[in-house]
């Protein structure tokens, strides 16, 4: 079974490293014919506009959709599920083409500028209840997007709840902003998944081991010891942002 990662920008090498962790054969994608065979394809986080802009050179926009609406799975992390939105709000003058096919309006930029990146321990019921593991998932949200609606068909993984304080020019472009109180940030809707946030930064695998399952048309993966090799390249959690009694973050980081 082989996953596809798009590999025209953004951190595709790091979502790679974790399909190869979990002992998944991982190609890069840059051309249409490299869709061929694919299991499933992970759209990984980046810079949407770029990457719609490399992705409309490429002509790859009639085989990506194609490859979606044949039923295979795809997961789109940040820039991805821009892409994969059916509707984005915020986007640069002249706009950007979408894959879409999911459901849901999508703030491009709903947390702020790049120096309004954060780390937070994110709860996830709906993970647990399909992966197991702590009752909370430290998420990585750079310049992050946030889903502001969602159709009754998404079924919503994992919500944010916005700080009492929290302040973004993005509110502006939000209906019923006033009573605005969290925010979407991982969804489900048949074969196609989103998170605003990137797992493939952190040593935590539990959304790789999730998507691999739907690709896996339903089943866990054979749980291989993860390959020895790929601790050189592993990817620790990233202490981009601790509040101070994180600060004794040893204890958290996968020892394995
Ligand atoms: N980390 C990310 O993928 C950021 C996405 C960014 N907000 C965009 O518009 O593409």
């Amino acid at each position: 079974m082989a996953v596809g990662v798009l590999a025209l920008q953004g951190s595709f090498r790091e979502h790679i490293a974790c399909l190869r962790k979990l002992g998944v054969e991982a190609v890069e994608v840059r051309k249409a014919e490299q869709l061929e065979g694919l299991a499933g394809l992970i759209i990984p986080g980046g810079e949407s506009t770029t990457m719609a802009k490399l992705a409309e050179h490429y002509h790859l926009f009639p085989s990506l959709r194609e490859f979606g609406a044949s039923g295979k799975p795809i997961w789109g992390t940040c820039a991805g599920l821009i892409f994969l939105a059916d509707k984005a709000v915020g986007q640069k003058a002249g706009g950007q083409d979408l894959l879409g096919g999911l459901d849901c309006t999508v703030h491009r930029n709903f947390f702020g500028c790049q120096l309004n990146s954060f780390e937070t321990q994110l709860p996830v019921p709906a993970l647990v209840s399909e992966e197991g593991g702590p009752s909370s998932f430290r998420a990585v949200f750079i310049r992050a997007p946030a889903i502001t609606e969602a159709g009754p068909s998404v079924e919503v993984l994992a919500e944010y709840t916005l700080p009492s304080n929290f302040q973004t020019s993005a509110l502006d472009q939000v209906e019923g902003q006033e009573e605005l109180q969290k925010v979407i940030v991982a969804v489900r809707q048949k074969n196609l998944m989103a998170t605003a946030f990137h797992p493939e930064l952190t040593s935590d695998m539990r959304w790789h081991r999730y998507f691999l399952k739907m690709v896996n048309g339903g089943k866990n993966l054979e749980r291989r010891k993860e390959s020895s090799m790929m601790g050189l390249l592993q990817v620790k959690d990233l202490p981009i942002f601790r509040e101070a009694d994180h600060l004794s973050f040893d204890n958290d980081f996968d020892q394995g």
